[in-house]
């Protein structure tokens, strides 16, 4: 990626996606000796009070949708046809939920510079039929043929939107790249630290979307924040155990120590999550639908469509990816936790059941 300036390319543009362009747009013009100063993001199109929301964010620079209220700048461009997007691009940013990234990157294959690096932001697993679940960077890097960093953190969108100061974690494998990736991601309210372990850090941000659920559970059954913080802890240590266990299988380099659960992808990831993301509102919501209705209580889908209005809750998929792989390797009994949430959210299991796999937890022994 030597010489000439490089062209970035964000793609996707819901509550993060865009939260993220509105970095990368201001980025780019800070620093005209390295980047092309315009930026494409990939919008899957749709209609938004009768106008594309294309249209919407190119004339009034914000995405009414997913990120109300916030100016993405005008350099940033929004794009509805992914080759065009990405073709030109020598980085790409994904930021789509995971369920699309295939999909996508197949669409782009034949479009995308060879010598591109991709970053995904992207808090997944990928399920795919008869082999199991992947990290997503890995599945973007083996479609597209090309290297990928990854970047995780406690980074509730709407709040790195609003310029609130936090920190997150960019792992990449090659070195060369730790100068390109600060100047593009870092703010003075956005303190980016770079570390190597690219598939530890990214199974952080897939595993914390189900601990997140979890904590919503017990805020939902009325519990205080002496529970929540045992859902933390237990959750953290099946993270941990999860991550060491599930990098061995795919023959990648599990953490050498826990260090890693300490950076912002870690534990702060988890807290955020815990606190004032949107899974810890599904597990709140799952448990209140079925003390109004009863078992089983109102199905996912319906309550994201009513509460998120288009944005989407990744947890309750990851925890039936992490709970067909665990089932697989006969290891169900050694995760209750990551377990337990996904057997609450496909209404197998009532949410009250939830305390009881806390105090019966295999830590406890
Ligand atoms: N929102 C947040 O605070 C954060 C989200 N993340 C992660 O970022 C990733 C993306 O999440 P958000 O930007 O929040 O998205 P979102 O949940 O706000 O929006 C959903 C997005 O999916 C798009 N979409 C719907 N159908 C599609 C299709 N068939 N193909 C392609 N795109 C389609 C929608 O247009 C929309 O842009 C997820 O992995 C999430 O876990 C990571 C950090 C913070
Ligand atoms: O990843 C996030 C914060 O870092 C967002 O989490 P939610 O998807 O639960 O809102």
């Amino acid at each position: 990626m030597a010489g000439l300036l490089k062209r970035v390319s964000v793609i996707g543009s819901g509550n993060w996606g865009s939260a993220i362009a509105k970095i990368v747009g201001m980025n780019v013009l800070e620093n005209p000796d390295m980047f092309d100063p315009e930026v494409y993001m990939y919008v899957y199109e749709e209609v938004v009070n009768g106008r594309k929301l294309t249209d919407i964010i190119n004339t009034e620079h914000e995405n009414v949708k997913y990120l109300p209220d916030i100016q993405i700048p005008a350099n940033v461009v929004a794009v509805p046809d992914v080759i065009k997007a990405s073709s030109n691009a020598d980085i790409l940013i994904f930021v789509l939920p995971h369920q699309f990234v295939f999909d996508t990157c197949v669409k782009m294959k034949s479009a995308i510079k060879k010598a591109a690096l991709g970053v995904s932001l992207i808090k997944g697993f990928i399920l795919s039929e008869g082999e199991g679940i992947q990290l997503v960077s890995r599945v973007i890097s083996q479609t597209l043929d090309i290297n990928t960093a990854v970047l995780m953190g406690a980074n509730l969108a709407t709040e790195v939107a609003s310029e609130m100061f936090c920190e997150t974690t960019i792992a990449v494998e090659k070195p060369e790249y730790d100068s390109i990736l600060k100047r593009l991601f870092e703010t003075s309210y956005f303190r980016c630290k770079i570390i190597r372990n690219v598939s530890a850090v990214e199974a952080c941000g897939a595993l914390k979307n189900v601990v997140g659920i979890g904590a919503g559970i017990v805020d939902g059954l009325g519990f205080g924040d002496n529970t929540k913080a045992a859902v933390i802890r237990l959750g953290l240590m099946e993270m941990m155990k999860f991550t060491k266990v599930f990098l061995e299988y795919l023959d990648l380099r599990p953490p050498e120590d826990n260090s890693i659960f300490f950076e912002s992808c870690g534990i702060a990831d988890l807290v955020a999550t815990c606190h004032g993301g949107r899974n810890r509102l599904l597990g709140e919501a799952v448990v209140k639908s079925m003390k109004k209705r009863g078992m089983p209580g109102v199905d996912i889908r319906l309550l994201e469509k009513e509460i998120l209005r288009g944005q989407s809750f990744q947890g309750p998929l990851i925890a039936k990816e992490i709970y067909s792989y665990l089932k697989d390797k006969n290891m169900v009994d050694q995760f209750p936790l990551l377990v337990a949430v996904h057997r609450i959210c496909s209404r197998e299991v009532d949410p009250r059941n939830f305390i009881d796999c806390l105090r019966e937890h295999p830590e406890h022994l």
